[in-house]
């Protein structure tokens, strides 16, 4: 199969589809890779070092050309109409909040499917959990930075110093943003309170922090609560595929502290505060109600030599499974979970209710 690498081109994203060590996988198994013309440039990976491995360098348009396109983010209105098909695109879609890139992709014909989507055997999400790691690491050092005066924060240090006590970190879903944040947040001194309305999930956290983290059940007045005394609130919750509920509302905002930080992680799927939209790494973070909002839609794209390495490490097995087989990888049910829009048609029930466009649920038996 012709698998094909363009170039990001979403505000400063510096990520990759494939590395070049991944791209030797596809080639050593009889695999032609398209690969555009400086996509490596943000991890430092060079034309020459994607050649060694076996891919041929080409315009973004013949890289657009190929029957498997592998990318990071969802594609923007320039690539949607480069979509035909023929194709399979591969990558994060965070369709549920996006009505302009649904369309356009319904309109393209192509089959795409979701990073964000595909589960595991274990009920995981394994091609979300990656990026979900960086961005829950991440997310304090946003946190710690939108606090500093000059950001327009309170001018407070999370970690507190001798006599002077650390500030209170608010995680709101327990997951794997909200996990990642929560060691971050320890490891700099924070007060953590983490806040998810899975129980099973909450024991695991208070085993795993041994004590370290407050866990609580989410309810309104549990969140009403920690939120008043917040210096940093941390957005994590998911409801897979679909977009996030607005748990964060602009009444519950107005009683946070001045100058506290709200950064809201699941902006992708919409976020999950009445007050977010979505920013980008040239200009993260605005200020509503007295609060600072991070809302930067890809965040792992600021460390795309972690991110780009972590990512190929989950989607290296489903991308060479879609290679060998094309559309009959779909036979196996989780890569068929990834599966949200197919040559016109919308596959995906949370997209659909998420947007009020109809759905139909896709037949693998139908796979020619
Ligand atoms: N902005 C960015 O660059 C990035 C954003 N993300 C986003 O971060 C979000 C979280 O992702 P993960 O941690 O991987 O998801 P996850 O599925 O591991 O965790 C989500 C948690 O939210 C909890 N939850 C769901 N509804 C809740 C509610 N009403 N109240 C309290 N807890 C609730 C769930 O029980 C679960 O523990 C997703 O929207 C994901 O797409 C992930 C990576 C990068
Ligand atoms: C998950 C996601 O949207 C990102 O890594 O950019
Ligand atoms: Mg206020």
């Amino acid at each position: 199969m012709r698998i094909g690498v363009p170039k990001e081109i979403k505000v400063h994203e510096y990520r990759v589809g494939l590395t070049p060590g991944s791209v030797r996988e596809f080639v050593q198994r009889g695999h032609s890779v398209l690969v555009e013309t400086e996509a490596g440039a943000g991890i430092g990976a060079t034309d020459q070092d994607y050649i060694s491995a076996g891919a041929i360098i080409v315009t973004a348009e013949d890289a657009f050309s190929a029957d498997l396109i592998v990318k990071v983010k969802e594609p923007q209105p320039e690539e949607w109409t480069r979509l035909c098909e023929e194709q399979i695109l591969f990558t994060y879609l965070h369709l549920a909040s996006d009505r302009k890139q649904t369309e356009g992709l319904l309109a393209s014909g192509v089959t795409a499917i979701a990073y964000e989507t595909i589960t595991d055997v274990r009920g995981g999400l394994p091609l979300l959990s990656p990026m979900s790691e960086v961005a829950g690491r991440l997310s304090i050092q946003a946190a710690a930075v939108s606090l500093e005066k000059h950001s327009g924060g309170q001018g407070l240090l999370l970690g507190g110093v001798p006599g002077v006590p650390s500030g209170r970190v608010v995680v709101l879903g327990g997951g794997v943003v909200g996990t990642h944040a929560a060691k971050i947040a320890v490891g700099l001194g924070a007060e953590v309170t983490v806040l998810d309305r899975s129980l099973a999930r909450l024991r695991e956290l208070d085993d795993l922090f041994g004590g370290r983290v407050r866990t609580c059940y989410s309810t309104a007045d549990a969140l009403e609560a920690e939120a008043a005394q917040a210096d940093a609130l941390i957005g994590a919750v998911l409801v897979p595929g679909a977009s996030a509920p607005k748990l964060i509302t602009r009444e519950l905002l107005r009683r946070m502290k001045l100058g506290s930080v709200l950064v809201d992680v699941a902006i992708d799927q919409g976020g999950c505060a009445e007050t977010s939209r979505a920013t980008t790494h040239a200009n993260p973070t605005y200020v509503e109600e007295g609060v600072v909002h991070y809302c930067v839609a890809n965040m792992p794209g600021a460390v795309p030599k972690t991110s780009t390495a972590a990512l190929n490490n989950a989607t290296l097995p489903v991308g060479l499974s879609l290679a060998e087989k094309g559309l009959g990888a779909l036979a196996d049910p989780h890569v068929a979970a990834g599966l949200n829009v197919h040559r016109g048609t919308l596959t995906s029930q949370p997209v659909g209710e998420s947007l009020g466009i109809g759905w139909t649920a896709f037949d693998a038996g139908s796979v020619k």
